[in-house]
């Protein structure tokens, strides 16, 4: 069953990283949403070190972001919310009163790609000018 989703997940990632593009195979291996190995290593460098988790029991990336109220942490969701909408790309998250927990994972791919990368790095922006 695991096998079938994973490929089912690797099909549709494929086909969102062609969607709007030429077929050519070198246009698609140069805008799929996938991270090299090294590209991997870096980002999960970069995240960590901004207070990203790497979870065990996904590929995925977690934070908790605490804000001084609701106000704020409710601005901070409506303006990620915003961008996750453009990207067409979406976090999992949770708020309780000042508390965002967000998990970033690319479903269709089933794990972490460029996509969850650029929305991390929109959401440390907006949470940094809140
Ligand atoms: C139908 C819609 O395009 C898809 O469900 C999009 C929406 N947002 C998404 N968000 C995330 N994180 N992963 C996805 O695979 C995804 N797919």
């Amino acid at each position: 069953m695991a096998a079938a989703i994973g490929a089912r997940g690797a099909a549709l990632c494929l086909l969102r990283a062609l969607r709007g593009r030429s077929p050519s195979f070198a246009a698609m291996s140069t805008d799929a949403h996938w991270l090299t190995a090294e590209e991997r290593n870096q980002v999960i460098l970069d995240l960590t070190a901004a207070g990203w988790l790497e979870l065990s029991d996904r590929d995925a990336v977690y934070k908790e972001f605490i804000f001084k109220n609701f106000n704020q942490a409710f601005g901070f969701m409506s303006r990620v919310a915003l961008q996750a909408e453009k990207m067409n790309h979406h976090p999992e998250w949770f708020n309780v009163y000042n508390k965002v927990q967000i998990t970033l994972t690319s479903h269709d791919c089933g794990g972490l790609t460029k996509r969850d990368v650029k929305l991390a790095n929109f959401i440390e922006k907006a949470a940094a000018s809140m």
